[in-house]
């Protein structure tokens, strides 16, 4: 007791040795706890616990992540070990989920990779994949208003599998696969992640090891057979532009990526992990916009002033600083990364004093800064103006170019940030404007056959999930199309996107058969032929997959 709580460690609620604190900490909102934690024991911005032997140190003031994530980023941005995953890490040479790797060689390349290719798509402005998605929406929320979450998250999915293969017919399966991956690497998720050593059992007692085995290869399968169909429709000249067309025409030879197994997940990850990452953002705009219709209002007079009857474009961006205010305080006000992502510390460290040992697991509570009350006062209410009026601590001039999301402590801190943040910008600022363009976001009737008298079904502001990306649970609410002729142009727009998509896709594929598009030499070996010693690996894995 004496040595794992004497003053050479941070200070933190006491540990009970080897279980250190897992008895009290909830599964569920798990952020909540360690706010309560932080209260009482982080003056200092962190403070430390520990479970199952895993030693961890909690940031709660952004100026310590800035020292330790950022400034001393150099060993502190290793990721640490997650138990119901096989080989999470990558350290034995598994190369799948790039934002869970080790800070390795495969970590490493897989960055530069996909910063180049998001970069890329957003100065192309992503070919207007999202405001035909956008538009898409609308006329699903037309139509089915009550099928929201559901058609929200599709919207995101689609982006993501249009950006990457273009393909947006596969977005129910990639959105079901993501949701896969996400619940095996929460706290939340099995109870392997939580209570470790029940993850060692053997085979035939462990359910949980088989069905992630299930899990894992389904996910590993798919993404191979993307990579096969684009490789396949390239070949035949019927390829339009997306992340994996680039890959194999003008990355594969340059590139350290061993190869088609490390290709296709590579790319899966990246259409995963903008699904759910944007989605919750934008459940919660409507759970602001519910429960704030002044702003919704301010929101659409801008609108209207700025546009002119018009959807929103991302050029319209300088001008719309109260969408950009909402969206803002929207993220800050409800975060859905709110225990923030862990780093894992590769060195001994001393700090102010206090001794970090190596392996610990560093976590920046973004719950926390974002509750600050000297940075946001009145931390706990919406309140976008603290981006907009002069006085507030938060507030930038100019309002052409800020309030931006870039930057903001939700996604992540030195070597490990966020690459999404742009597209996440530019998405959120597109599906947000073309909302409140569309409709005015309204509480649902109880019965609509007695009106507003009979009251309203609520719009919870607190009841979420508690996985590593959190999102509201399952409510109801209402979308009112602004005006009949608004409702009307919202599916003529999409009803004209669509054709004219349609017949795109269609010219594509006729000129290719005529030979008008050139015919693209596959640059990379047929899969099955071993490239590197990695790849041999995979061919030859103990499991006998790939
Ligand atoms: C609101 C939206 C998003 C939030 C809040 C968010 C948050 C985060 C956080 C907290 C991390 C870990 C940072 C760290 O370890 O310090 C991260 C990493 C990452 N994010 Fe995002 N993200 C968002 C959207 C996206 C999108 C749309 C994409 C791509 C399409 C993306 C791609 C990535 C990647 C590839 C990493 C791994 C970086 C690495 O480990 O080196 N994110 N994100």
């Amino acid at each position: 007791f004496r040595d794992i709580n004497g003053p050479q460690h941070p200070p933190g609620p006491t540990q009970i040795p080897y279980i250190g604190r897992i008895h009290d900490l909830p599964i569920q909102h798990m952020w909540l706890k360690f706010k309560e934690w932080a209260d009482k024991h982080g003056s200092a911005g962190f403070f430390r616990t520990e479970m199952l032997g895993a030693n961890f140190i909690i940031i709660t003031d952004e100026k310590v992540a800035e020292d330790l994530l950022v400034k001393r980023a150099k060993y502190n941005s290793d990721r640490p070990v997650i138990r119901s995953l096989f080989d999470s890490k990558s350290s034995e040479g598994s190369m799948e989920y790039l934002p869970l790797m080790g800070k390795n060689q495969y970590w490493s390349r897989q960055r530069r990779l996909t910063h180049a290719y998001i970069t890329e798509a957003t100065n192309t402005r992503y070919n207007g994949v999202m405001y035909h998605e956008a538009k898409r929406w609308m006329a699903r929320l037309i139509e089915n208003p009550d099928n929201f979450q559901a058609s929200l998250e599709d919207m995101a999915s689609k982006v993501m599998c249009q950006l990457t293969w273009d393909d947006p017919s596969v977005s129910e399966y990639c959105t079901k696969s993501a949701w896969g991956l996400l619940t095996q690497m929460s706290p939340a998720g099995p109870i392997t992640n939580v209570l470790t050593p029940l993850w060692h059992l053997p085979w035939h007692l462990n359910p949980w090891k088989r069905a992630e085995r299930k899990r894992h290869d389904e996910q590993q399968a798919w993404w191979m057979n993307q990579l096969l169909t684009v490789r396949e429709r390239l070949g035949e000249g019927e390829m339009r532009p997306c992340f994996t067309r680039q890959f194999l025409e003008k990355t594969s030879l340059k590139t350290s990526i061993s190869g088609d197994y490390e290709a296709s997940s590579v790319l899966g990850m990246l259409a995963l992990v903008g699904i759910f990452t944007v989605a919750g953002p934008l459940s919660y705009w409507l759970v602001s916009m519910v429960h704030h219709p002044e702003w919704q209002a301010t929101v659409q007079r801008e609108i209207d002033d700025v546009c002119g009857g018009r959807m929103p474009t991302l050029e319209d961006s300088p001008k719309l600083p109260v969408l950009r205010a909402c969206i803002k305080e929207t993220m800050r006000w409800k975060p859905n990364v709110p225990t923030g992502v862990a780093h894992e510390t590769e060195a001994d460290d001393v700090y102010n004093g206090y001794f970090i040992p190596k392996g610990t697991r560093i976590l920046p509570l973004d719950w926390a800064f974002l509750r600050n009350p000297e940075k946001y006062p009145d931390p706990d209410n919406f309140r976008p103006e603290r981006w907009l009026e002069p006085g507030w601590p938060t507030y930038q001039a100019p309002l052409t170019q800020f309030p931006t999301i870039k930057g903001m402590t939700s996604f992540g801190w030195g070597q490990r940030q966020c690459l999404g943040m742009s597209l996440t910008q530019d998405e959120l600022l597109i599906a947000c404007g073309t909302l409140a363009w569309t409709f005015t976001l309204k509480r649902k009737l109880r019965d609509a056959s007695a009106g507003p008298a009979g009251g309203f079904l609520p719009v919870p502001l607190d009841k979420s999930n508690s996985l590593l990306i959190i999102k509201p649970d399952p409510f109801e609410m209402a979308f009112e199309p602004r005006s009949d002729a608004r409702r009307a142009d919202a599916l003529r727009l999409w009803a004209d996107a669509d054709a004219e998509d349609a017949a795109e896709r269609e010219a594509f594929v006729r000129a290719a058969r005529r030979g008008k598009q050139p015919v693209v030499e596959q640059k990379l070996p047929s899969p099955g032929v071993p490239i590197s010693g990695e790849f041999l690996f995979w061919v030859l894995s103990p499991d006998g997959r790939w």
